[in-house]
């Protein structure tokens, strides 16, 4: 059966490395995948065309679609409107109108990449750690949140760190069942020494590890965690932590790998149906250019293809391929290294094809 996917470029590098991923697609469907792409706007293009930067249609599109692959959205000229990421709109409305609750950012380093680390080689050598963040709720999406004037005239800005317990369990059930494929340890992290909203996470964590006996659950801070990943990121297996500390810690993981322009993720519902997308941003700064890094976004279709299509062995060979063209020593700007081929984002993209 055709599986659909809708493709949702977005603004700033989204369409540039969005067209690579297609291309690397667009070749395993000429050798038998089965799959139609349907594009859609999302982000401060819709909100350009349609006046929404979620409209109906792409909502409706990514609703009946089997897979989602999404570039990034947001951008100078948007900002100030506040309409590209804010909750019940764009990106962030679209996670949570899919109840895309589980955010998988796996940050590896590919051996070829030991010199673009900020780490030392020793240090990040062999690095393969699993980022679940939570992504539907927390305080990105709590209420009440903004900013309102006080009696006194002064403006007071708000946002409500939040979480049920059901979400804290699912989240965690999801990074213990990941651990138990991989090394078995779960490390929670949460500031529980301050925020009572992470203390009942640090309880919930520790009451379902019950159901995981095999798997190690430690706890850590997260101000200690941001500094353990720069000193010593191999102790991490599975990382599990609210929506913005994942953020965070995913944008800092990403450079141990040698670039956030190395990093996929997934974003599953209860039933793996889900959103496949690099874990930056728009990087306005480099847009139109033909130079951001397309990797991230290949990785994160190839993703798609194990967790969502069912088609792990294509995913494999995606991997295998982009670590060819790594052998090769092809390397967009954030990934150059002193001799090493200097590519544009559309050249990597045709090497990573060709490599297939
Ligand atoms: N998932 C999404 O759609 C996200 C959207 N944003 C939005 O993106 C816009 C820019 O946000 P920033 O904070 O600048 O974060 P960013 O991730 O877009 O860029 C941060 C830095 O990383 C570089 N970079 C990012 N991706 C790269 C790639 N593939 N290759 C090479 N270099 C890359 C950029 O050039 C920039 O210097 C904002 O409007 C923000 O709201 C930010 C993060 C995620
Ligand atoms: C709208 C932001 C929360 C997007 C982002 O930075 C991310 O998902 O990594
Ligand atoms: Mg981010």
């Amino acid at each position: 059966m055709t599986q659909n996917i809708a493709v949702l470029a977005g603004d700033g590098i989204g369409p540039e490395i969005v067209n690579e991923a297609i291309k690397v697609l667009n070749v395993l469907k000429q050798e038998g995948l089965s799959i139609d792409l349907h594009e859609g706007l999302v982000g401060g293009a819709a909100y350009d065309e349609t006046g929404s930067p979620l409209p109906e249609a792409t909502l409706a599109l990514a609703k009946q679609a089997d897979a989602i692959l999404l570039g990034a959205v947001g951008g100078y000229k948007w900002e100030s409107l506040d309409i590209s990421v804010r909750p019940e709109k764009g990106l962030l409305g679209l996670r949570s109108a899919l109840n895309l609750f589980a955010n998988l950012r796996p940050a590896i380093l590919y051996p070829q990449l030991a010199d673009a680390s900020t780490l030392k080689p020793d240090v990040v050598a062999g690095l393969d750690l699993m980022i679940v963040r939570e992504l539907t709720g927390g305080i990105y999406f709590g209420q009440p949140r903004g900013i309102r004037t006080l009696d006194d005239g002064e403006q007071q800005g708000f946002n409500t760190l939040i979480y049920r317990e059901s979400e804290i369990e699912r989240i965690g059930r999801v990074a213990f069942e990941i651990a138990r494929k991989r090394g078995s340890r779960v490390c929670s992290v949460d500031k529980a020494n301050v925020l009572e909203c992470t203390e009942l996470w640090r309880n919930v964590m520790t009451r379902i590890a019950a159901d995981y006996p095999d798997v190690e659950l430690t706890h850590m801070y997260v101000d200690n965690a941001a500094m353990q990943l720069v000193r010593a990121p191999k102790q991490f297996d599975v990382m599990v932590t609210t929506n913005m500390f994942g953020d965070i810690l995913s944008d800092c993981a990403s450079m141990l790998t040698g670039s956030i322009g190395m990093l996929p993720s997934a974003s599953l519902d209860a039933n793996r149906k889900g959103m496949y997308e690099p874990i930056h941003g728009s990087a306005p700064d480099i847009a139109g250019e033909n130079k951001a890094n397309p990797l991230a976004t290949i990785l994160s279709a190839a993703m798609m293809l194990r967790y969502t299509l069912g088609e792990a062995d294509r995913a494999d060979r995606i991997e295998q391929a982009v670590s060819r063209v790594l052998d090769q020593g092809l390397r967009t700007a954030d990934i150059f290294s002193e001799g090493m081929t200097l590519v544009s984002t559309s050249e990597m993209g045709d090497a990573v094809v060709a490599a297939l």
